[in-house]
């Protein structure tokens, strides 16, 4: 059993009541997973204050209670250890309970709004391929090795890290590569963690729902940066305007990414077609598989990485050449001589940076129909502006429910369709039917036509209500394009 003075180990704490040579079995922050012997720790939240389930967990069996409010009514045989942060507290305990996983394996943690995702998932598999055996934390999946463990969030609870961590060592893993939401830094899931290095690939419109202002978005992902120790490295992406504050306060060595601005990793786009990238990287000129002038940055992120983790240049291309990336970004199915993106673009940066990719490397006279809506209980400033993104880049344009989640999908689209000036009316339709959108592209396409539907990329399911339908934006368009095929 292990004894609540050594989980402590490091936590700052402000008061304490009770023996603090407590044993527990395990930790709980959610009172309704509290066993015999856990440890709960009680921590505000968003919806309810876990403090308010202090009593419940006792009840339940918990003997420690860690929290930032000591109760009025102390039980007796209770410990209790008041602290300034209960999650950043959690993150800590976590970490020490697994026995500090990140400090035996290489972890690297990756943010910004875009290319999270692509930027893990293309250094789990470059590792993979260069023979390493290591981990992923990612949006569309979990990975020790080659094992898939589904994701919930984009970056797990502190526990769930800490334990997926540990899980991840047993296996072998000597890597980890993992996404660091904006949310995940503010709610210190990562608290506790041994980071080897931080990625920063950009930011821009997202979230303002939960941050209020781009100020306080910026900060959160700043902080990542700021609680590096001296011997990480912060990997910047330099063209993005944002780059150096986030490193302005960092101990970690700095290094910078980019196209337009002298770096440290350096590239040039030679060629961006719809069958990859073709970069200058030193000279050394080199074809990738994945598409779009925002996947050159992807790429530029994932060779910085490798090559401060002590890898071999050479090697690094070799295998980052034959790599395709992440599910749901930039999907490609062509049947019946159309063809169909599917893409994870749910944010304006990201639908601007694949329209502008397909509006590159079309070859003119196709119709281009853009399919997209937008989530519900989320940023609603950013439905105008993509709803007017998508009128404005594609020649048609149809805008859809993505997961309404529990705001009526009607009034999701009214605030889209405030985006769409005068003039673009003619070309826009409003379907709230996400699968009779697709269906209505199909039919209004014709042999060499292009059809991007965005936002929901990987996600097999349509979020109504707390309930998750099953709806795959790939398998639907591939049902109404074969249909096409075969009259
Ligand atoms: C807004 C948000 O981020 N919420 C996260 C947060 O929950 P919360 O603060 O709302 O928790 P709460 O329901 O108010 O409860 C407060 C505390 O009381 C406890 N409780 C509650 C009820 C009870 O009976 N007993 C009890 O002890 C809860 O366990 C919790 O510890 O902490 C929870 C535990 O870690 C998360 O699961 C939850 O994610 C929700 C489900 C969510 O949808 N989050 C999204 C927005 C999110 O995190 N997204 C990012 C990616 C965004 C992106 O970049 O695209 C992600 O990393 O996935
Ligand atoms: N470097 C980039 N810059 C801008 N847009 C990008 C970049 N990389 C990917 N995108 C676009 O953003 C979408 C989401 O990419 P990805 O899933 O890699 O991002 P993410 O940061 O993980 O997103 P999330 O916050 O939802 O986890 C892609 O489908 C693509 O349209
Ligand atoms: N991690 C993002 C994903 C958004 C995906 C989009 N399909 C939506 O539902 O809004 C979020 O939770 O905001
Ligand atoms: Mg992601």
């Amino acid at each position: 059993m292990k004894v609540l003075k050594d989980i402590l180990y490091r936590v700052s704490l402000q008061s304490t009541v009770g023996n603090m040579e407590n044993g527990l079995v395990d930790i709980a922050f959610d009172s309704r997973k509290v066993r015999k012997g856990s440890a709960f720790v009680a921590i505000p939240g968003t919806q309810v204050d876990g403090h308010d389930f202090i009593a419940k967990a006792i009840e339940k069996g918990a003997g420690i209670i860690v929290c930032e409010t000591l109760p009025k009514d102390i039980k007796e045989g209770v410990t209790y250890v008041q602290v300034q942060s209960s999650s950043k507290a959690l993150g800590i305990m976590a970490a020490n309970f697994y026995g500090n996983p990140s400090k035996q394996m290489k972890v690297v943690a990756v943010t910004g709004t875009n290319g999270k995702t692509t930027t893990v998932t293309l250094l789990h598999q470059l590792f993979q391929d260069m023979g390493y055996t290591s981990g992923l934390l990612s949006t569309v999946e979990n990975k020790i090795n080659e094992e898939v463990i589904p994701s919930t969030h984009t970056t797990p609870d502190s526990l769930s890290v800490q334990r997926l961590l540990a899980q991840m060592l047993e296996a072998g893993c000597t890597h980890c590569f993992m996404e660091a939401s904006s949310h995940a830094i503010v709610q210190e899931r990562i608290a506790g963690l041994n980071l080897t290095g931080a990625v920063f690939t950009n930011i821009s419109h997202d979230h303002l729902d939960y941050h209020k202002t781009f100020e306080e978005y910026i900060k959160a992902k700043k902080k990542l940066f700021d609680e590096l120790s001296k011997d990480a490295f912060a990997l910047v992406n330099i063209d993005d305007k944002r780059g150096k504050v986030m490193v302005q306060n960092t101990k970690a060595t700095i290094q910078y990414f980019g196209l337009k601005t002298a770096a440290d990793f350096k590239a040039k786009i030679l060629s961006n077609t719809l069958e990859g990238l073709e970069l200058d990287i030193n000279g050394k000129l080199i074809w990738f598989r994945m598409i779009g002038a925002f996947n050159a940055y992807n790429i530029m992120a994932v060779l910085g990485t490798a090559l401060l983790l002590g890898e071999d240049e050479e090697e690094v291309l070799k295998s980052l050449s034959g790599i395709k990336g992440a599910r749901g970004r930039f999907d490609r199915i062509s049947i019946a001589g159309i063809t169909a993106i599917v893409d994870y673009a749910h944010t304006p940066d990201a639908l601007e940076n694949v329209l502008k990719t397909i509006n590159e490397v079309r070859t003119g006279g196709e119709q281009l129909t853009t399919i997209v809506g937008c989530g519900g209980d989320r940023d609603k400033t950013k439905r105008p502006v993509m709803a007017k993104i998508a009128v404005t880049e594609s020649d048609k344009a149809i805008l859809t429910s993505d997961n309404p989640r529990t705001e009526n999908p009607q009034e999701i689209l009214k605030d889209m369709e405030e985006g769409v000036g005068p003039s673009d009316l003619r070309k826009t339709l409003t379907i709230v039917d996400r699968r009779e959108a697709i269906k209505t592209a199909c039919m209004l396409s014709k042999k060499g036509d292009i059809i991007l539907i965005a936002g929901k990329g990987h996600e097999t399911y349509q979020e109504i209500n707390g309930v998750k339908h099953h709806f795959d934006d790939a398998e639907v368009v591939t049902e109404f394009l074969t249909q096409l095929n075969q009259n």
